[in-house]
């Protein structure tokens, strides 16, 4: 079992680089179904556990992918589609899998794909992908774990108003109508960079996506795509935590590549807290010389602070002095590290869809575990903090989001260590250059 070993106490400085973002990339690999002629070179690879996952599913798809890890692309060949079915080995490790499903049905007319379970964060239903797809013209049945989509005969553009504004589900409507007879709007859609940088994509693929990044969007399908060259947006989620970890460590930290206009919420919330935030050109410089203040945090959809910010943001508000809220609105059930975060002396209580957290008590360091991605790289940041050493456990969680943790954080100057368990023997693990 691999474990993070933390010890608290030491500032953090320097200078460190964002990787591309992972919210970005899967859609992007899903939408590298579309094309049916010429090659994809995606460049900013994040090579994490669920771009592994995804790539594999392409392939199992009988589409040719090359992940190369050392120059963080992958290249995608997608001429012949011979596959429409997703194995379920890879869709329950991860919920993006869905994401094939529009460009399946715009290519292929069909795709029987493991319905995507609940997890850490809450039911994650998926009515609004299909709301959208029938809308096109999709006819989904449902049977032994299975949700398989047929398309009688082409997807035709439709007119979608979403009733909540799902990234996922803007995602997979977008990817489909980019193949579809006609114009397609979505109405109410999903505004995040993330929507973008798929936006763009598509249209280096030679599709026509027009008010991505506004709440309504317009797809004119094509009757092709082609392949290009396409590099990834930084994530902000990572950028984002790096922030967040030189704030909570009293630090100074360049953060290369973050893109202060993706991340407002975030820089404004760290200005209310009292830490000295300057946006550059290149990236983001986080210092904070004095105790933090406390404040209420709502998380809401793009352009609002985001949900998989939350655990991060919470890790800060436990050393500010004084009390402060989050209130969580967009998954139900993200407030797992809430237990794991009391084992090291946090004071917090849940109430309904918040938690009032008391900030300023003395965290100390404990035996954790990482209940979901985001809530990992909190309880780390705790850790960076607490007194004494903190073992981060259920890496895979982590795995699936952060590039080099551990090692970036090392780089800064954390005491802090990846070690695996074999045969009752730990093991330092060196994973990243
Ligand atoms: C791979 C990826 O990009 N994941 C991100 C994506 O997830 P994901 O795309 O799954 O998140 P959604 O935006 O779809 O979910 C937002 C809310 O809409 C609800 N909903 C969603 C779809 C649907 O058909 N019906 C429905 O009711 C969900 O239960 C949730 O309450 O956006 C989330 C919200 O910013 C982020 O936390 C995730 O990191
Ligand atoms: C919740 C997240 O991802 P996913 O939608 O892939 O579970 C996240 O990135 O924080």
């Amino acid at each position: 079992m691999d474990k993070i070993i933390v010890r608290g106490g030491n500032r953090l400085k320097g200078r460190v680089k964002v990787h591309g973002a992972k919210n970005a990339v899967l859609p992007i690999i899903a939408a590298s179904i579309l094309p049916s002629r010429g090659e994809i070179l995606i460049r900013d690879v994040p090579m994490l556990e669920d771009v592994k996952t995804i790539t594999q599913l392409l392939h199992r798809m009988g589409i040719q992918t090359e992940l190369d890890e050392k120059s963080e692309t992958v290249r995608i060949q997608g001429e012949k589609v011979e596959q429409t079915e997703a194995p379920y080995d890879l869709v329950r490790k991860m919920r993006a899998s869905f994401l094939v499903m529009g460009p399946l049905l715009a290519r292929k007319k069909h795709a029987r794909i493991p319905l995507p379970g609940g997890c850490a964060i809450g039911s994650r239903p998926i009515d609004q992908h299909l709301k959208g797809l029938e809308a096109m013209g999709a006819k989904f049945n449902i049977g032994q774990g299975f949700i398989e989509g047929t398309v009688p005969d082409r997807l035709r553009g439709a007119r979608i108003y979403l009733d909540v504004a799902s990234v996922g589900a803007t995602e997979n409507i977008m990817m489909a109508a980019a193949l579809a007879e006609g114009r397609t709007f979505i109405e109410n859609a999903a505004c995040e960079p993330e929507i973008v940088d798929l936006a763009n994509f598509i249209n280096a693929l030679g599709g026509q996506v027009r008010g991505a990044g506004t709440d309504t969007i317009r797809i004119d399908g094509k009757d092709f795509l082609r392949g290009t060259d396409y590099t990834v947006i930084p994530d902000r989620i990572e950028a984002g935590t790096y922030m967040a970890a030189a704030a909570i460590t009293r630090g100074e930290v360049f953060v290369e590549g973050a893109i202060s206009d993706h991340l407002n919420p975030v820089i404004a919330k760290l200005r209310e807290m009292g830490a000295e935030v300057l946006e550059g050109e290149n990236g983001i410089h986080v210092r904070a010389d004095r105790p933090l203040k406390p404040v209420d945090v709502k998380t809401l959809p793009y352009p609002g602070f985001p949900t998989d910010m939350q655990s991060q943001m919470m890790a800060l508000q436990l050393v500010a002095e004084g009390n402060s809220m989050m209130t969580e609105t967009v998954f139900e059930n993200r407030f797992m590290h809430v237990e794991e975060m009391k084992r090291m002396g946090a004071k917090m209580k849940i109430d309904g869809r918040s938690v009032l957290i008391e900030g300023g008590h003395p965290l100390s360091g404990a035996q954790v575990k990482a209940t979901d991605l985001r809530a990992g790289a909190a309880l780390v940041l705790v850790g960076l903090v607490a007194q004494g050493v903190t073992e981060v456990t259920e890496l895979h969680h982590i795995d699936r989001g952060y590039v080099g943790l551990v090692e970036k954080l090392r780089s800064l100057g954390a005491d802090i260590q990846r070690v695996s368990e074999e045969a009752g023997k730990l093991k330092v693990q060196h994973s990243f250059a």
